[in-house]
C-alpha cells in the first residue's frame, strides 16, 4: 500500500484540523505502465464536490485505467490517488463510491430483487429496493432472474447496483454502451436525477452526445494525458473543427516540405491531418480547420490552385486529434 506516496516532492496537499474537506477525488502527476505501454502519463485532475464530469476520450485514452486507480484496483507508478482524503486501496475510504464498470458480472441465478437487496445489505442507508428498481424503470423485472435479462436490462441493473448504496461519487465507463435510444435516455434521467439529489458522477464516454448530455465539466484524455480540462461548452467549441480536403497539381514552384508549412500556416488551419501523393502526381490534403469558411477564402486569396474541394465535420476522433496537434508537420502521416 505504501506506493500511494502523498508526501512525494512535489506534491503538495494541505488540510488543516477542521478545514472542510478537499475535493472529493485528486490525482496528482499520475503515470501508470503496463509493460511498455504508459496507459497515464503525469495525470493531474481534482474532481469536487456535486460536480458531474465526463471523461472523454477515444479507445485507449487512458480513461479505465484512470477509474481503477480511482476505485482502488491499481496502484499508480508515481503520483498519488486520493478518495475522500484518503488511500483509495482502503477499503473504509470506498464506503462512499459506486462503480459500475465496462463489464458486470451478475450471478445468473438471483433475481434483480435479490441482487437488489444483496448489494443494499452492505451499505448503512441504502435505497430501498423499490426506489432503486423505479429510478431505472426495473419494477417489472423484479423476479426475473438476472440471466434472463436482456443487455440494456442488464446495463440498467448494472448502475442501479452502483447507486443503490447512495455513494457520494459514482463512477461510471461507459454506462450507455450498446444500449438503445430509449434504454440510453432512460439512464440518462436517472443519472441527472441522482446528481440533483446531491452525488458527484463521473463518466466515460466515447460519445460526445452522451457527454453533451450529462456533464458539466469535460475532461478529454488522449495518449495517457489530459488533452482538456474545461466546461462543456469551451470544449464543444474545441472539438468543433471542420475538415477541409482538395487536391493540388504536384508540380509547383514550392517544394512539399515549403507547401505544407505554407498551408498550414494559413489563416483557419487547425493542422495539416493527411497529405497523399496521387498516381497522376498531384496531392490530395486534408486539413483540420478551426474556422473552416476563413481557411477556404484564405487558399482563394493565397492562389493555391485547388480543386476537388470538399468539407464537413470532423469526426471525434479527428477532433481529439486537432487537440494534440502541436507541430502539424510532424503529426501529419
Ligand atoms: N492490464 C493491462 N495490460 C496491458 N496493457 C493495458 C492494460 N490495461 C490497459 N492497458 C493499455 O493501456 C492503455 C490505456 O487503456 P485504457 O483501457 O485505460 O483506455 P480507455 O481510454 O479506457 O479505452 P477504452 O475506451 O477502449 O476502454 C491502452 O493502450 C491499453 O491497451
Amino acid at each position: 500500500m505504501g506506493a500511494v506516496a502523498w508526501d512525494e516532492p512535489g506534491v503538495s496537499y494541505e488540510q488543516g484540523e477542521g478545514e472542510p474537506m478537499g475535493p472529493v477525488l485528486e490525482v496528482r502527476g499520475v503515470t501508470r505502465r503496463f509493460g511498455a505501454v504508459t496507459a497515464l502519463d503525469d495525470v493531474s485532475l481534482d474532481v469536487g464536490d456535486g460536480e458531474l464530469v465526463g471523461l472523454l476520450g477515444p479507445n485507449g485514452a487512458g480513461k479505465t485505467t484512470l477509474l481503477s486507480l480511482v476505485s482502488g484496483l491499481r496502484r499508480p507508478d508515481s503520483g498519488a490517488v486520493r478518495l475522500f482524503g484518503g488511500d483509495p486501496r482502503d477499503a473504509a475510504n470506498r464506503l462512499a463510491l459506486g462503480t459500475t464498470p465496462q463489464d458486470t458480472g451478475l450471478p445468473a441465478t438471483l433475481t434483480v430483487g435479490e441482487v437488489v437487496d444483496f448489494v443494499a445489505g452492505h451499505y448503512p442507508t441504502p435505497m430501498t429496493r423499490s426506489e432503486a428498481l423505479a429510478r431505472f424503470g426495473l419494477e417489472d423485472l423484479v423476479r426475473r432472474q438476472t440471466g434472463g435479462l436482456s443487455g440494456g436490462q442488464r446495463r440498467r441493473l448494472a448502475v442501479a447496483l452502483a447507486l443503490v448504496g447512495r455513494p457520494r461519487l459514482v463512477l461510471l465507463d461507459e454506462p450507455t454502451t450498446g444500449l438503445d435510444v430509449e434504454a440510453r435516455h432512460l439512464l440518462w434521467d436517472a443519472l441527472r436525477e441522482y446528481h440533483a439529489d446531491g452525488a458527484t458522477v463521473l463518466l466515460t464516454s466515447h460519445y460526445l452526445e452522451e457527454i453533451e448530455a450529462l456533464a458539466q465539466r469535460v475532461v478529454v484524455m488522449g495518449g495517457g494525458r489530459v488533452l482538456a480540462d474545461d466546461s462543456l461548452p469551451a470544449v464543444l467549441d474545441l472539438v468543433s473543427v471542420r475538415r477541409v480536403s482538395f487536391t493540388t497539381p504536384g508540380a509547383g514552384p514550392t517544394t512539399p516540405g515549403t507547401e505544407r508549412q505554407a498551408l498550414t500556416a494559413l489563416p483557419g488551419a487547425h493542422g495539416l491531418h493527411d497529405a497523399q501523393v496521387l498516381d497522376d502526381g498531384s496531392t490530395r490534403w486534408t486539413m483540420l480547420a478551426s474556422d473552416a469558411d476563413v481557411l477556404v477564402r484564405a487558399l482563394v486569396t493565397h492562389d493555391v490552385a485547388f480543386r476537388e474541394l470538399e468539407v464537413r465535420g470532423a469526426s471525434l476522433e479527428e477532433a481529439f486529434l486537432a487537440l494534440t496537434l502541436t507541430d502539424p508537420q510532424e503529426t501529419a502521416r
